[in-house]
């Protein structure tokens, strides 16, 4: 069996040699791989979109992360460990029993005509199956799309529109703390709305919310597994090419419906092989512990993939960083499980350090087999990373990356040498990413000048290569505004010493509790209002979620409604289209919206009044009382100066 180990030599010349010998560095990290046609060679810049990774090769991603683990040597080792404090269970998955039950659900797949192409969304909370799934998906080249929880039937509807999956597969509900979340009829809704529909949808029954099933369409999970096990029913690994899509996952996009960002098989099973040992310092065996969802890219990459490629542990953790049962979560998971690397948002570093202030509950577990927390999602602030790094006694360290780019951009990788920690830094970038900070020329500004931060192509392995269905989409969306690069629409600095922080989108994009949401998006419902006549919605900073979504609404003339109705019924709407997870709670009534003469509704110089911050008045201002006005009705709800 391969597995990556960590590379000989420093960082800088590490990162020199990918730039420099693309083919050398990633053909090397290839061998962690266990190839069925092995790469000869690692890029073809005449493929695709800006070229392709590992252009000749075939290989099966399931049988990279599980098989091949099962077969050497680690059968009897935990694959998963599911710890679910919202139902009060606990589950060991060993690799050969992970095996078996992907191998049963890829044969159910098959059967019900899902084959190497086919897309397969899954609509699943934390729990073991979904995993399955997933995996099951990968083991006959089929492309999975998951689709978090926390969205609504509508923006459900909208990827299975976009995706087109030959079948769904889901469970009857999710649980959140204070709350059964029935999926089903949300399921059914997004169903009837698209005007794509699955063969079939394979459904999870859950003894919390059990789900009607639709005659013909629906079937039940329990009893197709023990029919398939009875008639000895399972499916082989199938190899695809390298350059074949392992799975489509939808971001917010600026306007109208999501991306669907695209990850290839090869080049991400070397990035995310790669990262473990070098980014992480985890070795194959040990236990590593995302705390995050199978929704989001990091779920995908670091509770999915990434650990099963490596022969490690994955905690499967359905709960929260508080409140399940209390903000000593993640050290009882840690030091029950033998944790080695805890991965988090910084929004849930947040949560703990308001209700555990002095760090008292981390006394109470044996947490000496922990070495380390990493973080990205959003910006890490310094207070929780210095809060965290005295209670914990161990390397704190933020780390950059996208949806988009499936690992990370930029971080310190421990596995080869840790970098010294700067606060509100995400240290350098990781091997492949030439990085630059570009003004609106797209010249490079000098070291400490803040810019937009691009990626000189091409992106390393495990990055999109396009979006679903739209090589013009991707294009325009990434590739446009600075030929030769990707822009990441982040703005930031790069130090003298080559680190880099991140400062801020900039496009409408917010990032609320780690979750990036579209304001725009938030716009288009509160305009669907029938008595509002225009809005703006921006990202207003929040102690606990980084940012928190507010909507300033002007109505139409002669609306009767009173403005506290309309509000209520506006934050309901969000909720209702987009889903809980836009955290969208705040609309206020304003008399006018601020803009400069041409039009443009000065969202920015808002934001700033908000966050309470020094701003200038904007020289094209159409009437400064305008946003006067914006603070008063701010103050009148207690936000800003
Ligand atoms: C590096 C590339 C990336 O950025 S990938 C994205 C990385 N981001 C993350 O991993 C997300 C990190 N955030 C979290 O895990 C959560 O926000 C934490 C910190 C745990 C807090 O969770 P919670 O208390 O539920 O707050 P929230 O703001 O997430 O939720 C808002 C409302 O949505 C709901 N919700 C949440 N998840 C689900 C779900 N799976 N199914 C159904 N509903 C869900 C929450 O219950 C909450 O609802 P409510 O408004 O309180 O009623």
């Amino acid at each position: 069996m391969s597995a990556a180990t960590p590379s000989q030599g420093t960082y800088a010349a590490l990162h020199a040699a990918s730039l420099a010998d693309r083919e050398g560095f990633w053909l090397k990290a290839a061998a962690a791989i266990d190839w069925d046609v092995a790469p000869t060679r690692a890029f073809d810049p005449e493929q695709g979109v800006y070229g392709r990774w590992f252009p000749e090769a075939r290989l099966n991603v399931c049988r990279n992360a599980v098989d091949r683990h099962a077969e050497g040597g680690r059968a009897d080792q935990a694959a998963i460990i599911y710890d679910s404090p919202v139902t009060g269970t606990k589950r060991t998955i060993t690799y050969g029993a992970l095996r078996d039950e992907v191998a049963v659900l890829a044969g159910i797949l098959a059967d019900l005509g899902v084959g190497k192409g086919d897309r397969v969304v899954v609509y699943m909370p934390m729990v073991p199956e979904a995993l399955f799934g997933m995996l099951a998906c990968a083991r006959i080249g089929a492309i999975h799309s998951v689709v978090f929880g926390g969205f609504a039937a509508n923006e459900l509807a909208a990827r299975i529109e976009d995706a087109a999956p030959k079948v769904i597969l889901a469970a009857s509900c999710g649980i959140e703390p204070a709350r059964t979340v029935a999926y089903k009829p949300l399921l059914d809704a997004a169903i009837t709305r698209s005007s794509h529909k699955p063969e079939a949808c394979l459904i999870l029954q859950r003894p919390q919310a059990e789900a009607q099933l639709v005659e013909g369409r629906d079937r039940d999970w329990a009893e197709s597994v023990a029919r398939a096990r009875r008639d000895g029913r399972e499916a082989e690994p199938v190899p695809v090419a390298a350059t074949d899509p392992l799975y489509i996952l939808y971001t917010s996009g600026t306007t109208g419906r999501p991306k669907g960002v695209v990850r290839d098989s090869g080049g991400t099973c070397v990035a995310l092989a790669w990262s473990m040992a070098n980014l992480y310092g985890v070795a194959p065996g040990e236990v590593y512990f995302c705390a995050s969802d199978i929704g989001w890219v990091v779920g995908h990459s670091y509770i999915v993939y990434a650990p099963l490629l490596h022969g490690c542990t994955t905690v499967l953790y359905e709960g929260k960083p508080v409140g399940t049962p209390d903000a000593g979560a993640f050290w009882r998971v840690a030091a029950e499980h033998g944790v080695c690397t805890l991965f988090t948002a910084p929004t849930a570093l947040r949560a703990i350090k308001k209700e555990d202030p002095r760090a008292e509950r981390i006394g109470s577990y044996d947490l000496s087999r922990f070495r380390a927390l990493f973080l990205a999602g959003e910006r890490a602030d310094p207070d929780s990373v210095a809060w965290a790094e005295r209670a914990l006694e161990r390397p704190v360290i933020d780390h950059w990356w996208q949806t988009e780019t499936g690992w990370a951009i930029a971080g310190n990788p421990i596995g080869i040498e840790r970098l010294p920690v700067k606060y509100g830094s995400t240290a350098k970038p990781m091997p492949g990413y030439d990085l630059h900070v570009l003004d609106e020329t797209g010249k490079p500004v000098p070291p400490g000048t803040m810019g937009t931060i691009a990626l000189k192509l091409p992106l390393p392995p495990g990055c999109l290569p396009t979006l679903w269905g739209s090589d013009e989409r991707f294009r325009q969306s990434y590739l446009s505004t600075f030929p030769g690069h990707y822009d990441t629409s982040d703005a930031g600095v790069v130090d003298e010493d080559g680190y880099v922080t991140v400062l801020g989108r900039t496009d409408d994009i917010i990032n609320v509790a780690g979750h990036r949401l579209s304001t725009g998006g938030m716009e288009a419902v509160l305009a669907s209002h029938p008595d509002v006549a225009e809005c703006a919605v921006i990202g207003i900073r929040d102690s606990l979620k980084g940012e928190a979504p507010c909507g300033f609404v002007v109505l139409k003339a002669g609306v009767a409604k009173d403005a506290e109705t309309i509000e209520r019924e506006l934050v309901a709407r969000v909720r209702e289209e987009i889903g809980p997870v836009a955290a969208f709670k705040l609309a206020l009534t304003v008399g006018r919206l601020p803009k400069t003469r041409s039009g443009k509704i000065l969202r920015g110089t808002m934001k700033r009044i908000a966050d309470g911050e020094d701003f200038s008045m904007p020289p094209t201002i159409e009437d400064p009382a305008a946003l006067e006005e914006i603070g008063e009705s701010l103050k009148a709800r207690g936000i800003g100066g």
